[in-house]
Formats: C-alpha cells, sequence, structure tokens
C-alpha cells in the first residue's frame, strides 16, 4: 500500500462541491484505491476551519500529501501550517477563480485533477505575506479588495457572479492613494503578485514566477472609463504590460501606508485591516505543491 493522502473538502466553494459531496468523495476513494492509496475525506465546516484540520491531522498519518479541494481561499487556508515544511500541498481546483492551479497548469475538472495529484510530482515554490497573513497567489489593495469584499457578501459563488460584482463595482469604485515605499501613489488597484493571476484567467502580472522568489508589484493608475474594456482585454488575454496606466516593480518586499486602515484581499478572501503600515513580502521556495 502506498501513503494516505488527506483531503479537505470545502463545500463553499465554487458553485458544485457542496451539491455533490458523496460523488466527491466516491471519486477521490476510487482513485486512491487505483494507485493503492487509501484517502481520508474532511469537509470544513466554516471560514479558517481548513487551517484547523490541517493542524490537528498533520502528525496523525505518514501523509503523502494534504489536499485542499476547493478554490484559492481553501488552497490558502490548507497551506499556511505547511509553509516551511516537507509536506506538499495538493490542488484539485473546484473553486470559483482558482488563480494559482491556473497558473501552476493543473487540471480544472476533477477526475483529471485526481489524477494528476496522483501521478505528479512535488516542486517548491515561493510563498508571501501581508503583515502576518500567509498568500499563495495574489494579494491586493483597492479595486481587487473592494470586489473580493462584495463577491464574499453573495448567496452564489461563480464567475457569473464575479462578473457581474465587478462590473456593477468598476461604476461607483474611487481611486485611491497609497504610499508604496514611501511614494505617493494615487491608484485604481495595488497588487501584488506571487502567482500571476487573479483567478479566472485574468492574468495581473502576465510575467510572475513562482519559483523567482520575487513579487510582482503592479499598480494600475486612474484611467479614462473607455480604457476599461481595454484594460479587461489585455488582463483576460494575458496582454498586461507597463503602460501610461500600468506599472511593474519586480520586489522581495514592499511598504505600503494609508491614511485609514485598509481593505485588502490576500487569494481572494477580503480582510479590513486594523492598521495603516502594510508590510508585503516574499518567502522564496516554502512551499511544496503537487503538480
Ligand atoms: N463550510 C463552510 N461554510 C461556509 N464557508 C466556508 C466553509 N468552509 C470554508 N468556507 C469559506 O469559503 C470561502 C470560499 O472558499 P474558496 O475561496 O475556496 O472558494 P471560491 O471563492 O469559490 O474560489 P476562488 O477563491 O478560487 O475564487 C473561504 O473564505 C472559506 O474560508
Amino acid at each position: 500500500m502506498n501513503q494516505p493522502y488527506l483531503f479537505i473538502l470545502n463545500p463553499n466553494s465554487g458553485t458544485s462541491i457542496g451539491k455533490r459531496t458523496e460523488v466527491l468523495q466516491n471519486t477521490i476513494n476510487a482513485f486512491a484505491k487505483k494507485y493503492q492509496s487509501t484517502a481520508k475525506i474532511l469537509f470544513t465546516e466554516e471560514r479558517a476551519h481548513a487551517t484547523e484540520l490541517v493542524k490537528e491531522n498533520l502528525q496523525t498519518e505518514d501523509w503523502k500529501a494534504i489536499v485542499a479541494v476547493g478554490g484559492d481561499g481553501t488552497v490558502n487556508e490548507v497551506a499556511q501550517p505547511l509553509v516551511g515544511l516537507q509536506m506538499p500541498i495538493g490542488i484539485v481546483p473546484l473553486g470559483s477563480g482558482n488563480g494559482l492551479a491556473r497558473h501552476l497548469g493543473l487540471p480544472l475538472t476533477l477526475e483529471a485533477a485526481l489524477k494528476r495529484l496522483f501521478e505528479g510530482k512535488a516542486i517548491t515554490i515561493d510563498s508571501a505575506q501581508v503583515n502576518d497573513i500567509p498568500f499563495f497567489c495574489t494579494a491586493g489593495m483597492g479595486f481587487d479588495a473592494y470586489v473580493g469584499h462584495l463577491f464574499s457578501q453573495q448567496q452564489e459563488r461563480g464567475l457569473s457572479t464575479y462578473i457581474n460584482v465587478s462590473f456593477r463595482s468598476y461604476w461607483s469604485y474611487k481611486p485611491q492613494t497609497f504610499r508604496l515605499n514611501g511614494v505617493d501613489t494615487h491608484a485604481f488597484s495595488l497588487s501584488f503578485a506571487n502567482a500571476g493571476q487573479f483567478g479566472n484567467n485574468a492574468w495581473v502580472a502576465p510575467q510572475a514566477n513562482l519559483q523567482d522568489g520575487m513579487l510582482d508589484v503592479c499598480t494600475i493608475k486612474p484611467f479614462p472609463k473607455w480604457y476599461g474594456t481595454s484594460l479587461a482585454y489585455q488582463l483576460f488575454t494575458k496582454q498586461l504590460k507597463p503602460s501610461r496606466f500600468i506599472d511593474y516593480q519586480n520586489l522581495r518586499e514592499a511598504v505600503v501606508e494609508t491614511d485609514v486602515p485598509p481593505m485588502i484581499h490576500y487569494d481572494g478572501e477580503p480582510f479590513q485591516m486594523n492598521t495603516t503600515r502594510i508590510e508585503v513580502k516574499i518567502n522564496p521556495a516554502s512551499l511544496r505543491v503537487i503538480v
């Protein structure tokens, strides 16, 4: 028998996990059996529960990997306790955006993702943190954080809800001023990219590399409304590049100061900071992930 796998499923991720828990469990067990392994399957019950489940179960067996079944928020919660450890995370990307999985080129359907998991190899990637909150895909302030906040308040998740919320927010959102490494920066959004995309193939930093020990910091400056369509086109065709509205910096760390504590997002999860000084930094080669 091969080493067992621990699966953590978030029934709230994406649009389908909660509706087909039995099928998911049966499929995971069938794959484990096919690869002469076993699977322990646990479901999260609330926000942050995945992190607790990983901590409680980390030492109970000689796991081959701990697998997040869900979106970037679930990956974040499962990965947090694995930073700096040899234990790899596996990803079955059944969330709404699946930014990290898409960047890594992982399959997005259940069967294909499980096949890759059981046949894949572990690589080591960078992780990052915003103050003391780890993130693995992207974090940011401004428009992205605002959309993340509104998205989290919707009943339905999934891509269509995300587009709807983004489109509605676009008309009312007012750019803000951030002091980025001592420089006053009036911005529509400020994004810190470990991976290159927010999810749903919205590539905010197409050049981002998960193994270069650097963050790609993307400032989208305030732009006229007519530029919005062109910006969206560039974002979704992986063609965003420096221009009079877009600025990139390649940094190991950044300090952002604001007048009032900002709303941020980390891996799409909205979070209201309680401080006006935000430090973002990269932790090179700190997470093993099966690809
Ligand atoms: N049982 C649960 N009930 C409600 N919310 C939960 C539960 N378990 C976890 N959560 C929360 O669900 C949220 C969404 O999870 P996740 O990010 O994986 O899905 P998603 O937003 O659909 O996908 P993505 O982040 O890729 O767009 C996270 O904030 C997570 O903490």
